[in-house]
């Protein structure tokens, strides 16, 4: 592609060099620079992309795009910008050709509950024949193609090559998650919505945002960028204020919740281990709906997706069969299978909010104790430590504090900042380092009846300690150690 249509519609403040070359790609990241590539340097937290000029004109990159004044040989243009990070996401719609413009992209945003949902939707989709990508912490998918994520929503660059991707392979519709980090960083700043959902917004990301009310800027930046519906979690306070502040624009408004002065709401909702049933209600239809996950938080879920099929005009039947044939997400409330008496919990609770409503839910059917295992990431919001803490103090019988993903910090301060909040409750613990045997302590200490839920890392398959990257998955290690006991 000719340099100046990669150009055009990006805001210059100068330009050197010749429009009419052709470019073969771009990078943000030295290291991924190739001939006749355009080397987008972006001022980042931790470096400085200006710095990597030299390595990324080596591996034949001909055009910088700068927002500081380099020195470099005639040969290579250099576009200065304001911006870099927003330079990187116009010039990369318009190297894929603005993909998302030809699609029907569906993002989800909130603190809890994005991949859940983006699941439902493309359950309710996919079961009603219409294909659909998905971008989200678990993967990156295409039809049976499947990539591993590197961020829940990916930098704007490999977000309209998947577009571009989904379009080649006919698949017109994308069901994402959009984090606030992307929100912030504007990697979906040139991503065309058509729908946006609001699951929720509770404490977390304290360590990038700095206070909620930038977090909460953050999450509604995405409702401006709609052009057919937004899906607004009212139940939520966060979620109502965003309401009132979107409702005066032209893109189609559904509030959902679980009381009357929704659109679409749920009601008669009966929960169990087994599942929830409830009555969904919206302005066209109403009628029983069965979920085979428990508690109040998958009633929401179930809602925000239902909201996002109905703004699609989908029929009750249509969405009926779509949620009903949905199975769950890996390493949300999911059980740990055995051959024994345990009942083993698996989920993917990192979040005071998340770990509250996972407790209370098995608060709502636990015959015996419930054994809490759970840590909390290092390199991230420290807030967060002690309301954990806390939160599983008053809704457990007994925890293992462990390691999470501690990443650089120091593990055993980490572990102390949750015992902060535990020590303001009765509960009994135990801080227990290593994950694998704070799991086993849980596993050997709980009787019938009890439940042991082991929160934080759900479907992941590492653990970060240090720079180091281990095995580490809590569904298998669970079962090892189970099949030690016999
Ligand atoms: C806090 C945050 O979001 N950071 C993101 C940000 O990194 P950064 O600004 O620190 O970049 P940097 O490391 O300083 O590097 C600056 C530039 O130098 C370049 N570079 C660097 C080294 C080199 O040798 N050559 C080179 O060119 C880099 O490619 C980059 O362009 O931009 C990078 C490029 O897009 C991201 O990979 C990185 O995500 C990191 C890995 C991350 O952990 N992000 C998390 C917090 C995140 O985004 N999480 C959300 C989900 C949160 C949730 O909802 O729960 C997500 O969407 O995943
Ligand atoms: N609607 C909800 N409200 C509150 N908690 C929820 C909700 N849905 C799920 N959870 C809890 O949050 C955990 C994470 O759920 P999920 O992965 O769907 O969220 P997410 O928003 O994608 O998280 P992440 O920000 O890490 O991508 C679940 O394991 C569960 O404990
Ligand atoms: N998307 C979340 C994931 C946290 C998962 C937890 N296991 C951790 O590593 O902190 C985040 O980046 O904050
Ligand atoms: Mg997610």
């Amino acid at each position: 592609m000719k340099l100046i249509d990669v150009m055009k519609n990006l805001d210059i403040i100068d330009f050197v060099g010749e429009k009419t070359i052709e470019i073969n790609g771009i990078a943000y990241d030295s290291r991924k620079a190739d001939q006749g590539y355009a080397f987008v340097c972006i001022e980042g937290l931790k470096t400085d992309g200006h710095q990597y000029i030299p390595q990324a004109i080596e591996k034949g990159a001909k055009v910088l795009v700068v927002e500081k004044d380099v020195e470099v040989a005639p040969n290579i243009a250099v576009i200065k910008v304001k911006n870099g990070r927003k330079a990187l996401s116009r010039m990369g719609a318009n190297f894929y050709g603005n993909p998302s413009d030809h699609m029907r992209i569906i993002g989800v945003t909130g603190t809890n509950g994005k991949t859940t949902t983006t699941h439902l939707i493309k359950q309710i989709l996919e079961t009603n024949r219409v294909n659909s990508g998905l971008i989200g912490t678990l993967s990156y998918k295409i039809l049976d193609k499947e990539y591993k994520a590197s961020n829940t929503t990916p930098e704007s660059l490999e977000l309209h090559r998947l577009f571009h991707e989904m379009l080649i392979n006919e698949v017109n519709t994308c069901t994402m998650e959009v984090s606030s980090h992307s929100l912030e960083l504007g990697r979906v700043a040139d991503v065309g919505f058509q729908i946006g959902v609001f699951t929720n917004l509770t404490p977390d990301h304290m360590d990038f945002h700095g206070s909620t009310e930038n977090y909460k800027r953050a999450k509604t930046m995405l409702f401006y960028q709609t052009t057919v519906a937004n899906i607004i979690n009212i139940d939520d306070p966060y979620g109502n204020e965003i309401a009132e502040e979107i409702k005066r624009l032209s893109t189609n408004l559904i509030r959902y919740g679980v009381n009357k002065q929704a659109d679409i709401y749920a009601e008669n909702i009966q929960t169990s281990s087994k599942g929830t049933i409830f009555t969904l209600v919206t302005p066209k239809f109403s009628g029983e709906v069965k979920i085979k996950t428990p508690g109040m938080f998958s009633v929401y879920n179930a809602l925000a997706a239902i909201g996002v099929c109905y703004a699609l005009d989908f029929s009750f039947d249509q969405i009926k069969e779509g949620i009903e044939s949905f199975h769950g997400v890996s390493g949300r409330f999911e059980l740990v299978p055995n051959t024994g008496d345990h009942t083993i919990v698996v989920d993917y609770a990192h979040t005071p909010d998340a770990l509250e409503n996972v407790l209370k839910t098995i608060q709502g059917f636990a015959a015996g104790k419930i054994i809490t295992v759970f840590g909390c990431g290092g390199d991230r919001d420290k807030t967060k430590r002690p309301m954990m803490g806390e939160i599983a103090g008053n809704l457990s019988d007994y925890c293992v504090i462990t390691s999470d993903n501690p990443r650089t910090e120091e593990p055993q301060s980490i572990l102390n900042d949750i015992e902060i909040g535990i020590k303001r409750t009765q509960c009994k613990y135990k801080m227990i380092l290593d994950r694998k045997e704070a799991i086993r302590e849980a596993v050997r200490i709980s009787k019938e009846n009890d439940i042991v839920l082991i929160a934080g890392k759900g479907h992941e398959t590492y653990q970060i300690l240090g720079n180091t990257v281990i095995d580490f998955d809590d569904k298998k290690i669970a079962q090892e150690i189970l099949r030690e006991e016999v």
